[in-house]
């Protein structure tokens, strides 16, 4: 019976595809293909409306438009739930959102020592000689400065600059896309089949462990001694942690757990957003002496300060354009409905169905953005300074621009993360030339299901700046 009442429910929601018994799977296989054609086709019949596509877990729910938006941010947790956003072997609890959220409000005490580690390991990584011309593969080098930049704020020196530290991390986060991959591309009775689970005392959490004990041993011994507010005490997050932390919080096994889970929301889609940002800088030279000139002006007046950072409107538009047009996944604000959820144009979505919103298509639509498929990086900074306007910075989100999801569960990194992708473009700017390998043509990106991702093996060719 309460399949027959959930089936009815969904039988009032548009399908986009096949819908048939068996031509269900087929859609399912062809979703899993051609995701992004599929969810356009949805917004473009049904936008500002429910639609469904068939996938192998079940149907997934599609909704767009301001109001049906709204509906998703105002639910309360028990009504529609974020399980299994992340990953199935990493959970990120209100305290991780928390901590996370604290990274922003500690930016300028931390300022100084994340531009230390981005000049650092550009350097490091880029391996430049001279004035000479490098191939470097873009996605790992990113990858590799953007974990050690955000691990000199979560865990400080010298843990930020260790090899198999880094490794780890990097590990953790190829671990998380190969398992999110097979859940995408694959029957849900054959995941489990799949899909390893990482983060065991035998694989990559013993390691963590073995590598973060003597340090968090040694933080335990001071806060003992000498009392939360030692003179030497680290300004990182896991010393923050360290200093709420009760009980079984203290272990090194859940420190572990929740620094290494930080690290991987941190680093993942940082990574390909700035691997695709860079892409852009290279594919479009004409716009890099506008970037400069803006960097070395502001830089001249304030240093390389958060004032700077904030007063830097071409750079933060540039990488703005760059989130609205590739996003990571094609839909965001992933949900499960706990139990039946109506939408306030009536639309009854039964218990158990997984919802997100169409972001990528209402990034692209035209009512919304003028000339929308165009790369426009200095769209959100007009000459005529209404980029000063803070509801233009990359950071505000609303209906029309979902990058970083929407409502209580808004991505809380996006404060740190874009202040750190800012002053790492600038840095790039003001210091390297760059180009494309592969005649000036942007790497087509590559897609998995509903989520998208700059092209891994891409390489960008890089110089020192000549004086
Ligand atoms: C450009 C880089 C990033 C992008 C595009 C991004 C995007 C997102 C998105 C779309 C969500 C889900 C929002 C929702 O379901 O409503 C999310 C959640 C989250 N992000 Fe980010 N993120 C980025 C960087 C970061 C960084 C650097 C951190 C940590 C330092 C972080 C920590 C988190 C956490 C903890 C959540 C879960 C929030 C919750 O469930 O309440 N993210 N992010």
């Amino acid at each position: 019976k309460y399949l027959k009442t959930s089936e009815s429910k969904l039988d009032a929601i548009p399908t986009v595809g096949p819908n048939g018994l068996f031509s269900y799977y087929w859609g399912a296989f062809k979703y899993n293909l051609r995701a992004h054609e599929i969810i356009q086709e949805g917004y473009s019949k049904y936008k500002g409306k429910a639609f469904k596509i068939a996938n192998w877990s079940g149907w997934d729910i599609i909704v767009s438009g301001p109001m049906l938006i709204e509906d998703m941010k105002k639910a309360p947790d028990g009504h529609i739930s974020t399980i299994g956003a992340v990953s199935c072997n990493l959970k990120v609890d209100r305290t991780t959102t928390y901590q996370v959220a604290q990274l922003a409000r500690s930016l300028d005490a931390q300022l100084a020592d994340i531009r230390d580690e981005i000049t650092t390991s550009f350097v490091d990584v880029l391996q430049l000689k001279g004035n000479e011309w490098v191939s470097i593969p873009a996605m790992d080098a990113i990858h590799q400065i953007i974990c050690r930049t955000s691990n000199r704020a979560l865990v400080g020196l010298p843990l930020c600059r260790d090899p198999e530290w880094i490794a780890l991390n990097l590990q953790i986060t190829t671990d998380v896309i190969k398992e999110a991959v097979a859940t995408h591309l694959l029957p849900s009775f054959m995941a489990p089949y799949v899909v390893i689970p990482f983060m065991t005392e035998a694989g990559s959490l013993g390691r963590g462990i073995k590598i973060l004990r003597p340090i968090v041993e040694e933080h335990q011994r001071c806060l003992d001694e000498y009392g939360s507010g030692w003179a030497e005490k680290p300004n990182n997050m896991l010393s923050w942690i360290m200093d709420e932390a009760k009980g079984e919080e203290r272990s090194v096994r859940n420190l572990a757990i929740r620094i290494m889970t930080i690290n991987f929301t941190a680093n993942s889609d940082s990574s390909m957003v700035f691997t695709h940002a860079l892409f852009y800088l290279a594919a479009y030279p004409q716009y890099i002496n506008q970037l400069r000139k803006e960097v070395e002006t502001v830089i001249e007046e304030d240093g390389w300060s958060k004032d700077a950072l904030a007063r830097m409107h071409k750079v933060d538009s540039f990488l703005k354009e760059t989130l609205r047009l590739e996003c990571i996944g094609f839909v965001s604000m992933l949900r499960k409905a706990m139990k039946d959820f109506t939408f306030s144009d009536g639309t009854v979505v039964p218990a158990g169905s997984l919802i997100s919103i169409a972001s990528f298509p209402t990034h692209l639509d035209n009512e919304i953005y003028n000339n929308p498929n165009a790369f426009e990086p200095f769209r959100f900074a007009p000459e005529d300074g209404e980029g000063i306007n803070p509801r233009n910075q990359m950071t505000s989100i609303n209906s029309e621009y979902l990058p970083f999801g929407l409502g209580r569960h808004a991505c809380p990194g996006r404060f740190f993360i874009s202040n750190v992708m800012k002053a790492m473009l600038a840095h790039i700017v003001v210091t390297y030339d760059t180009k494309l390998e592969d005649k000036g043509v942007r790497p087509a990106n590559v897609t998995y299901g509903v989520m998208s991702s700059p092209n891994p093996k891409a390489k960008v060719v890089f110089r020192k700046r000549l004086p």
